[in-house]
Parts: structure tokens; C-alpha cells; sequence
């Protein structure tokens, strides 16, 4: 329904900017006063400092400053990054308000940021039209810290005592952008002069000890907007240069969607008319309007119309805000036009993330609704990701026409999916309702329910190098959607990949589908805790002798996972660990199988009634097990033994939970193997003596043998070591009864064994236990 060629291009209707349009002298007046603080008269400036009010900065703003002004980050050049980002994201506050109530933009119309660089005072100037701040939000926005990002930054610093080092800094530095504060890395003095729609013009100014604020005596210039004015340390004189500034524009602010504007220089030619005899006078004018002495002035003679007033070129440099960005939003224009560097650009001005992204798509969906969407993968998830799994994430930028709306819709993806970085940008969205009408809104539905498809499907093309690396940050995630969202269950169940008996490489659903035996009807599979654990289980043994493949789901999710879906190509799971396990094999193997079952009756009988009743949920005899004498079979909807440990090691349960007891205390199957020796010499006993006391120890140490090879925790450890110590007894020839031998001092200890103590966590009814113990010895 969607071709990526269709993307039409949409100019921005607010915000544009045509170079050269800004002449109007009065506006630039304007700026320029606003622009040079420096300018107010030394009386005007003792005035204002003495008025201010004092601020210090809350704590944590003061640890902050203290690292970021010692650091010896070498990416200073950042700050203009979150300087810039600032700008904009105070435009998009204002557009939005606007949307609501138009007048909002009319004190300032104009929607953009512009960048000055005063060589003579040494100070880069920020502006931009945005929303401004009032008295109040210059105490709480740049005295104290808010965001999530910067607290984490903090708390990050606080965890790793090794980022006195300076390199742990520097990353963090890097990846957290600690935005308005990061002006400290060049700048040994900020001034902030803004004025809010609602409020009167400040001017804020610090040295990174303390803030001062100041009603400023100018009165209104700016009429909304901020100035971040930076007083550059010696060492970052380097960003007053043009060229400086303008390639660091390039480079990390390129895809904002306001113009850029910098306060440029360029040369020109221009036609000055010559008069006869006033020639030097007008060379003397031109040479005023040069700035740089290495400007030549060239005379051209027009000598064929002597009518016309004779012209000389002269190249002068003039001044003028020169535009630095294409402000034209990337996801707008046509992917055939889009290069894959500027889609790595983008995505790392839109994440902050260092490294390229995975993979993105970008298209536009029709239907029911429009919209312009470009998502990425990034290569890695952060790493306390599962951590806060299902918590908010502002992963995805909602834009309604090409206007910013949020980034706080936290459901725009499923939790699984909530990795997914990108913008959606739609036309059919209103734009004059409340985010919270908004998030409700039929459409949003409809968008969301696209977007997933979308990024299953992004996911399904990514080619099989990058797909290994896909898979090993985030199969959980997939398995994760497999459990949450049905309605895609069998688009990802395609995307899943396990490893199996069939060779070392990951094998999908699809390709172990089409290696299935001719009559085979089910997926067969077993979970474990790791691959050499689940290669040995005795449920594999036979299928794998035989030559079935076997999955081997190794992670924590995957029986969930594999549990949450009913079938893949219409063909069934079966747990080999599960009861239910059929071969379908030929009518002589069957009809073997059927004589094997009467012959073993009799074992089978005394299992269930007599040796261990209590124990086992039945008996029967196994078609999976070749080398083992017995297994024990969870139930169909019981837990195997990697359930019973995964739920075991699961914090969140509580231990007298109802749910996780009833799963425990299940009695399962005992499958025993009819061709093993073992098996074959306890069915001979039970038919000689039903009541032989040998044959009844060596069911119930086989019940338990069987339990610990099934992966299931054993519940009485403590019996069970006692008999096999008694076995060894046996096989080393020391007499049951001969007696553990005392020390003399012991002698009033000797009703205590010390036994208690080796088994103290395992043993559930130790007591009871302990005294069957005595008794024995
Ligand atoms: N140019 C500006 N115009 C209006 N408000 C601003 C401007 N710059 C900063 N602010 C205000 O100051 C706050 C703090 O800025 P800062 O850059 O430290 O953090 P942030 O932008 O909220 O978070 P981050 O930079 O981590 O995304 C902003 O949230 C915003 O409210």
C-alpha cells in the first residue's frame, strides 16, 4: 500500500527562509542591540549588576559544572550542538502553542535560529525566536536540573568511580550531551537575554559559580526569543571563525527543521558608476566598505556606449545572515534523493547515538491515513534496555504537518519494539487539539498499527551478515512480541532463530520446516540452560539416534515464547521434555512398541501402585529414551524442569505463591526405557517378588536419578545422599551397621551427626528426614 516512491515534497510553511530577504533596517537594529549586552554604557552595566538577584545553583548544577568546566573533554565543539538544539526545540514549543492560539506568534513571526560571532568582544551569540523564558523558568530551567537524561548523567558519574580518569567523562560527556550547561566548555562567562510572550526581558548570567537575573534596562528588544551569548575562554577562540562555526553547523545540526542563519561575510562585485573626475573619491568609498585589505577593485572600462555612465567592478565584502542548513525535514523528501550518508547523519542528530544505525526504512503509508515516516534500528540497545522494559520511551517524534508535536506519545511502538528510533510526520492529524486528544485519536491507532507492520518488515530485510548482529541484541525483544502481540505472532515467529542439533549456525522455523523427516508432524524441541545440557538430555537421545532434528531453546524466554505459539507452517511444537511425545514411526516399529507395553505391564503396574505411588503422577513405558533407564515428563500444561528453574530463579515470585507451589508440587510421568538393561533386570525382580525390598529402593533411587537428568530440582537431597552412601557402603564392602566412629570429646554430641548442615538450603522437610537418618545408621 505504500511506495517509498511517492513521497512528495512539501515545503515548510512556517519557519522558511529566502536568503537576503532580511533587510529591514529597523529589525536589525533591533538585534544588533540586543545582540551586544557588552554595549550597555559602563553605568548602565554597573546598574544592572547591582540590581541583579543572586542565585547559586542547585547542588547537583554544581557538581555538573565543576566537571564539564575541569574536564578535559576534547569534543568541546559540542556545545553548539545543544545550543542549536536548544534553539530549535524552543521554536517547536512556540509553534506549538501557536496551533491553539495563533497570536502567540505574532509578536515575533519569524522562526529561526541565528548564530553571530562578535571577533572584537570574543563572544558567540545564540539566538532564536522561540518561546523564551520567563523570570521563573530562568530559575528553574538553568539552576537546576530536570531532565531524566541529565540526572542519569549524574547518577552515572556517581556509580563509576573511575571517571576521574577523564576517557569515562568524555563518553559520557559524548553520549549524555548535558545540553544547556555543556556552554561551560568554551565559555568562562554566559549571558542568557530572553523574553517570553508572558513576561518581561531578562538577562541571565553566570561564571559557573552562580546565576544573577535582571530585568534588562533595554526593555523589549528581542519580542520573543532567547540570546545565549558565550564569553569564550582563550582557548575557544577558534569558534568565532566562520568557517569554524559553519562547518560545526554542518556537521551536527544540518537536519534542523529551522533555518540556520549566521551572520556571514561574502564578497561581491559591483558595478560603482566612475565620474570623470571624482574617481578617487569613489575607489576611497569602496575601499571603506572593505574589510579585508587583500580585496582588489577592478576597473573595467566600457568604451564601446560612451553614453552610458562608466562603471568599474568593485568586489566588496558585505554582511548579511547567510543560510547554513537545508531545513527541508529529510523524511519529506524523496528517498531516491536522500543519500545513505545524510540517513546516518540524521539518525545520529536525532539519537545522539555515535555509531550508524543498523538499518532504517523510510516511506510513506496510504489508506485510511496519510503519513511520512522514517525509522531506524540502532545497532545497540541500551544496556538497562530489560530493566526498564515497559516503561516510557521517547524513542518516536510525532510531527503533524511537518510540525513538531511530541515525543512523549510513549506507546507509538509496542514495548518490544520500543528500541525503534524515528519520526512519523502526518497531514491528517488536527493540529489544533491537546496532546491528549491527540494521543487518543482514531488515526493514532491506525499509525501505530502500521508502524509495527512496517518495522517487521524492515526487520525481515535485513540481509543475513546484519541479521546475526540484529539477533544477538535483540532476540528477546522478538520473543517478547511473540508472548505480547498476538495479532503478529506469525510475522515474527518468521523472524525467530534457534539453535538445534542440526549444526552450529542459528536455524529459523523455516528452514528446520524444510528439513523435516517425510512423515514427521511436529517441531520438536527442548529447553535447557545451555547447549551441552540439552544435547545430553535423555529426551533427545532417541529423536537425535534417529535422525530428527531437535531445537535447542537455550535462552530464559525461549519456552515461553515457543510456548505462545500454537504452530509454525501449520506444523506443531512438541516439547520432547512434555508428555504427548509420538514418533510416527512404521507399523512395525508400532506394533513393536505395543509388545514392549504388555511385556513391561507388570513394571509398570508395581511403579504406579507400589514402589513409587506417592511420587509419580503414572508410569509408562518410553518411546524417546535409548540410552537413559528412565525420564521423568512434565505434563502437558506443567512446568519441565527448565520452567521449575527459570521460575525457581525468578526474583519477582514470592515463594508461597499458589501458582508457583501447584506448578512445583506436580506430580509428573516416569517414562521408562524398556531396552535398558536396568529396566530389564527391575521388571524381572517385580515378577519374581513384588515385595523385594531391593527392587523398591532402586525404583525410587532411579525416580530420582531420572529427576535430576530431567533438569528438575530434587526435592528430598538429603534422603537421596544418604542413599547412595549406602550404596557405597555396599559396593565397598563396609558393613550397614558399622558405626560412625567418635572422638572421645564428642561423645556428649553424638546425638548430632552434623548432617543437617551439608544439606541445610536443600532439604525441604529436613527433619523429618534427619530423624529416618538416625534411625538408618
Ligand atoms: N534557547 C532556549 N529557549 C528557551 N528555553 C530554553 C533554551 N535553552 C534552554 N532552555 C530551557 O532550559 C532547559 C534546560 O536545558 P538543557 O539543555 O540543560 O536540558 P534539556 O534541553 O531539557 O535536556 P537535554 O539537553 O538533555 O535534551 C530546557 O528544558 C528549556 O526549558
Amino acid at each position: 500500500d505504500e511506495s517509498p516512491e511517492d513521497v512528495e515534497t512539501i515545503d515548510l510553511d512556517l519557519g522558511s527562509f529566502k536568503e537576503g530577504s532580511r533587510t529591514d533596517a529597523e529589525t536589525l537594529k533591533r538585534e544588533e542591540e540586543a545582540i551586544k549586552l557588552d554595549g550597555l554604557s559602563v553605568a548602565q552595566m554597573k546598574e544592572v549588576r547591582e540590581k541583579a538577584e543572586k542565585f547559586t545553583f542547585q547542588t547537583e548544577v554544581n557538581r555538573m559544572m565543576k566537571l564539564i568546566i575541569n574536564s578535559l573533554y576534547r569534543n568541546k565543539e559540542i556545545f553548539l550542538r545543544e545550543l542549536i538544539s536548544n534553539a530549535s526545540d524552543a521554536i517547536d514549543k512556540i509553534r506549538l502553542l501557536a496551533l491553539t492560539n495563533k497570536g502567540e506568534l505574532d509578536t515575533n513571526p519569524e522562526l529561526n535560529i541565528r548564530i553571530k560571532a562578535d571577533k572584537e568582544n570574543k563572544i558567540l551569540h545564540i539566538m532564536d525566536s522561540g518561546i523564551g523564558m520567563t523570570h521563573q523558568d530562568l530559575i528553574n530551567n538553568l539552576g537546576t536540573i530536570a531532565k531524566s537524561g541529565t540526572a542519569d548523567f549524574l547518577s552515572k558519574m556517581q556509580d563509576t568511580s573511575k571517571t576521574e580518569s577523564g576517557q569515562d567523562l568524555n563518553d559520557m560527556i559524548g553520549q549524555f550531551g548535558v545540553g544547556f550547561y555543556s556552554a561551560f566548555l568554551v565559555a568562562d562567562r554566559v549571558v542568557v537575554t530572553t523574553k517570553h510572550n508572558a513576561d518581561k526581558q531578562y538577562i541571565w548570567e553566570s561564571d559557573a559559580n552562580s546565576f544573577s537575573i535582571v530585568e534588562d534596562p533595554r526593555g523589549d528588544t528581542l519580542k520573543r526569543g532567547s540570546i545565549i551569548s558565550l564569553h569564550l575562554k582563550d582557548e575557544a577562540q577558534d569558534f568565532l571563525e566562520e568557517d569554524t562555526v559553519r562547518e560545526l553547523i554542518r556537521k551536527y545540526s544540518q537536519f534542523i527543521n529551522f533555518p540556520i542563519l549566521m551572520w556571514s561575510s561574502k564578497t561581491i562585485e559591483e558595478d560603482v558608476p566612475i565620474e570623470e573626475d571624482s574617481t578617487t573619491e569613489e575607489s576611497e568609498k569602496a575601499e571603506d566598505n572593505l574589510e579585508d585589505s587583500d580585496d582588489e577593485a577592478k576597473v573595467e572600462e566600457e568604451s564601446e556606449n560612451v553614453d552610458k555612465p562608466k562603471t568599474k567592478k568593485v568586489s566588496k565584502t558585505v554582511w548579511d545572515w547567510q543560510l547554513i542548513n537545508d531545513s527541508k525535514p529529510i523524511w519529506t523528501r524523496k528517498p531516491a534523493d536522500v543519500t545513505d550518508d545524510e540517513y546516518t547523519e540524521f539518525y545520529k542528530t536525532l539519537t545522539k547515538d555515535s555509531s550508524e544505525p543498523l538499518t532504517h526504512t523510510h516511506f510513506v503509508a496510504e489508506g485510511e491515513v496519510t503519513f511520512k515516516s522514517l525509522l531506524y534500528i540502532p545497532k545497540v540497545q541500551p544496556s538497562e534496555s530489560f530493566n526498564r522494559y515497559g516503561t516510557k520511551a521517547d524513542n518516536i517524534k510525532l510531527y503533524v504537518r511537518r510540525v513538531f508535536i511530541t515525543d512523549e506519545f510513549n506507546d507509538m511502538m509496542p514495548n518490544y519494539l520500543n528500541f525503534i528510533r524515528g519520526v512519523v510526520d502526518s497531514d491528517d492529524l488536527p493540529l489544533n487539539v491537546s496532546r491528549e486528544t491527540l494521543q487518543q485519536h482514531k488515526l493514532i491507532k491506525v499509525i501505530k498499527k502500521k508502524l509495527v507492520r512496517k518495522v517487521l518488515d524492515m526487520i525481515k530485510k535485513i540481509d543475513k551478515d546484519n541479521y546475526s548482529k540484529f539477533w544477538k541484541e535483540y532476540s528477546t525483544n522478538i520473543k517478547l512480541g511473540i508472548m505480547e502481540d498476538p495479532s503478529n505472532r506469525s510475522r515474527l515467529a518468521k523472524l525467530l532463530r534457534f539453535q538445534s542439533s542440526n549444526g552450529k549456525d542459528l536455524t529459523s522455523l523455516a528452514e528446520y520446516v524444510q528439513r523435516m523427516k517425510a512423515k514427521q508432524e511436529h517441531i520438536f524441541f527442548i529447553a535447557g540452560a545451555n547447549r551441552a545440557e540439552v544435547e545430553k538430555s535423555p529426551f533427545v537421545e532417541r529423536l537425535l539416534s534417529k535422525g530428527y532434528e531437535v531445537l535447542y531453546l537455550v535462552e530464559a524466554v525461549d519456552e515461553y515464547c515457543i510456548s505462545a505459539l500454537p504452530e509454525f507452517d501449520g506444523k506443531k511444537f512438541q516439547n520432547v521434555a512434555k508428555e504427548g511425545f509420538k514418533l510416527n514411526e512404521s507399523e512395525k516399529s508400532k506394533s513393536r512398541f505395543e509388545e514392549l507395553k504388555s511385556t513391561f505391564e507388570p513394571l509398570v503396574k508395581w511403579l504406579n501402585e507400589v514402589a513409587l505411588k506417592d511420587k509419580i503422577l503414572k508410569a509408562q513405558v518410553s518411546e524417546r529414551l535409548s540410552n537413559s533407564p528412565c525420564a521423568l515428563v512434565a505434563g502437558m500444561f506443567g512446568w519441565t524442569g527448565n520452567m521449575e528453574r527459570l521460575a525457581l530463579s525468578n526474583a519477582h515470585q514470592k515463594s508461597d505463591d499458589p501458582q508457583r507451589s501447584y506448578y512445583l508440587n506436580q506430580k509428573k510421568t516416569l517414562e521408562i526405557n524398556p531396552r535398558h538393561p536396568l529396566i530389564r533386570e527391575l521388571l524381572r525382580r517385580v515378577e519374581a517378588d513384588e515385595a523385594d525390598s531391593t527392587a523398591k529402593d532402586m525404583a525410587v533411587m532411579m525416580f530420582r536419578t531420572a529427576t535430576l537428568r530431567s533438569g528438575f530440582m530434587l526435592q528430598e537431597t538429603s534422603d537421596f545422599a544418604d542413599t547412595i552412601e549406602k550404596m557405597m557402603r555396599q559396593s565397598l564392602g563396609v558393613p550397614l551397621d558399622e558405626q560412625i566412629e567418635l572422638d572421645e570429646d564428642d561423645e556428649d554430641i553424638a546425638g548430632d551427626t552434623g548432617n543437617d548442615e551439608e544439606n541445610d538450603n536443600l532439604s525441604e522437610n529436613k527433619d523429618s528426614e534427619d530423624d529416618e537418618v538416625h534411625d538408618e545408621l
